[in-house]
């Protein structure tokens, strides 16, 4: 259970299953109420006092009733029967224990759109919900046919004037046809009747298709839910928050782990927004990722050893072994490997379940205590070997996959080591591919945790969301979001795909668990890495000649260039500006994983999109099935 904000909703149309089920999974995750989606009910087997009962049940408040629908401007008869389908759901509301309906804007073809008609019908229907204890609020659809915009519904709301009638306001609606969210400003907080939320990937297409099946968690996409809600704080408004998700992903999810993704959705914007506005927030600030200090892996025995000779040829040094732990340290430039080959611990439990893996990283902030508590806020629980934290010399919350996150403060990081390990002149790794630093980790997930990690990453540490990317596998669609810090500084790709074939499905199938995939570090020099790496005989993959005779073909290179990335196995990209990107991939260790090599010029901030086909389609000729007897 998350810590429970009071003013946290959630419409029952976001979440999988039965009606029952629905309450249940908000309930558990920390809502103090919900929006009762109409077809919820009307598919319910139970009867509406028995709902209004299990609500009191849960502890759940009946926020909302909707939707109401073409409602307002309609000729003659239909008139009459809109006023009395709204007595009708009135009389439902009352069995529900629901003192607030939303109406929203009509699709109707008959609907007329005279402002004067709208106002007299909300006027009059505002007057027996005002007999009957119930609040209008009118919410404009982005494809209304006559309001589709909240200045023309607030327009109306203000002329109807009247105490029982007020504006829905919800995020989609109004972002996803960019109405500027500095408009809120003319509503008086009062008169908002509610509020729903709900972000976006930005995608051009049928605002009514996009909305009933793309919609996500704010946070997940790339509406400015932030801002929108920080106008609607500058009001005064300081009812619920409340998450009206249409997302096909979400209807098959777990309705556990949508609930409590979105309870720490709301957490995670209400802070964001009340930042904006300089409002007092109880949630301490998001601290940026300095960098990825360290990556662990685990393994253990024979494979401890083949991996570690494994890092030496990629251009690691054996520096350090740990003071008490079967645990060294592996160095190139900045960046830090760490082999834990402990026979009890989390490493030892995490490689039981995924086998030799990729197990921890460890990233630098400045304040440790200050993301704990964070994380504390947003219901991310931290590591506690048998509820022992304080033995621990790192704190660590969980991550991707069931992996840790380990938290060092950046003024520590010289001293842990020292404190931790002892020098050693082990096995000198290959000289001179010289790897500065970690560009980025990649992640492959389970599709259905695909948006909740991208939450996690935003939420917590404040990284930046990119364009989300779909990457062509041989076998399949790959869905990839790069998330990273203001800088650049640390970055991590999420990578999920339905198709049960692909290289990120295998990785899947291989553990029990999603986690990290692949590791990029950048070096200034690519070709001196290649040529360094190639001398020494790293297992490097191949490209095929096809692709570099296309990016002849397509950039202004010099054939020599060309020639030599053709024979050192490097990739390119460049974007609109000229910024070029060199990339170098290593053979997988034993078909798992892999590194990376970039190099960025000139601020090119993309991860190579445009390549991951071709290296897929490369790393594919290695598949098992294909190629039984390939190693490495
Ligand atoms: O897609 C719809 O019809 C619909 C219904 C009710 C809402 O509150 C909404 O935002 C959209
Ligand atoms: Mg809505």
């Amino acid at each position: 259970m998350s810590p429970t904000l009071p003013q946290n909703a959630i419409a029952t149309v976001s979440l999988r299953g039965t009606l029952e089920e629905k309450l249940k999974a908000a309930a558990v995750a920390g809502f103090a109420g919900v929006e009762i989606f109409e077809n919820d009910l009307i598919g319910s087997a139970l009867a509406p006092y028995e709902v209004r009962a299990m609500l009191d049940d849960l502890g759940l408040a009946c926020m909302l009733y909707q939707p109401f629908r073409d409602f307002e401007g309609m000729p003659g008869d239909l008139r009459r029967r809109a006023f009395d389908r709204a007595k009708a759901k009135f009389d439902l509301m009352d069995e529900l224990g629901a003192d607030r309906i939303l109406i929203c804007s009509s699709c109707h073809p008959a609907a007329l759109g005279e402002r004067e008609r709208i106002v007299d019908d909300f006027r009059e229907l505002g007057d027996i919900a005002q007999q009957r204890g119930i609040i209008l609020g009118y919410e404009a659809l982005a494809w209304g046919r006559h309001v589709n915009d909240h200045r023309d519904a607030w327009a109306i709301v203000e002329a109807v004037d009247h105490p029982h009638v007020g504006i829905i306001l919800d995020s989609f609606h109004s972002l996803s046809r960019n109405i500027p969210n500095d408009s809120i400003r003319a509503i008086t907080g009062d008169k908002i009747a509610f509020v729903q939320l709900a972000d976006a990937p930005l995608l051009d297409m049928d605002l009514l298709y996009w909305s009933r099946h793309f919609r996500n968690l704010p946070g997940q996409g790339g509406l400015d839910v932030e801002g929108f809600v920080a106008e609607i704080l500058r009001t005064g408004y300081d009812g619920p928050l409340s998450l009206e998700i249409f997302n096909d992903r979400f209807r098959s999810n777990a309705a556990r782990l949508v609930a409590e993704d979105g309870c720490r959705s709301l957490d995670y914007v209400r802070d964001a927004a009340k930042r904006l506005i300089d409002q007092p927030t109880d949630m301490p600030a998001p601290q940026p990722v300095l960098s990825a200090e360290f990556v662990e892996f685990t393994a253990d025995g024979r494979d401890a050893a083949r991996l570690g000779s494994n890092f030496a040829t990629l251009g690691f040094t054996l520096v350090g072994e740990h003071r008490h732990k079967k645990v060294t340290r592996w160095r190139q430039g900045g960046v830090n490997l760490v082999i834990n080959a402990e026979p009890k611990g989390f490493a030892s439990a995490y490689r039981a379940a995924q086998g030799t893996a990729i197990c921890a990283i460890g990233v630098r902030v400045k304040d440790k205590a200050a993301v704990l508590a964070r994380a504390a806020a947003l219901g991310i629980k931290a590591y506690s070997p048998e509820g022992r934290p304080g033995r621990l010399a790192m704190p660590a919350l969980r991550g991707v996959g069931g992996s840790l996150v380990y938290l060092i403060d950046a003024d520590e990081v010289e001293g842990l080591w020292a404190r931790e390990f002892h020098a050693t002149d082990g096995d000198a790794g290959v000289v001179g591919a010289d790897a500065r630093s970690i560009d980025h980790l990649a992640a492959v997930v389970h599709n259905d945790e695909f948006l909740s990690w991208q939450l996690y990453w935003r939420a917590l540490f404040g990284l930046e969301a990119r364009a989300a990317q779909d990457v062509i596998d041989p076998s399949g669609l790959v869905h990839s979001q790069a998330l990273q810090s203001a800088d650049g500084a640390f970055r991590v790709t999420i990578n999920a795909t339905d198709a049960r074939e692909t290289l990120s499905a295998r990785f899947l199938d291989h553990g029990i668990g999603g986690g990290y995939q692949h590791v990029a570090l950048i070096t200034d020099d690519i070709f001196a890495t290649a040529q360094a790496l190639r001398d020494e005989g790293a297992a490097m993959l191949d490209i095929p000649v096809n692709y570099h005779a296309d990016l002849a073909a397509r950039f202004d290179l010099d054939d020599a260039m060309i020639a030599r990335m053709a024979d050192l196995g490097i990739l390119y990209d460049e974007d609109s500006d000229g910024a070029g990107f060199w990339q170098l991939y290593s053979r997988a260790f034993d078909k798992l994983f892999f590194f990376e090599f970039v190099q960025r010029a000139n601020g090119y901030a993309g991860y190579g999109a445009p390549n991951a086909g071709v290296r897929l389609a490369a790393q594919n000729r290695f598949r098992p099935e294909a190629t039984p007897t390939a190693t490495l």
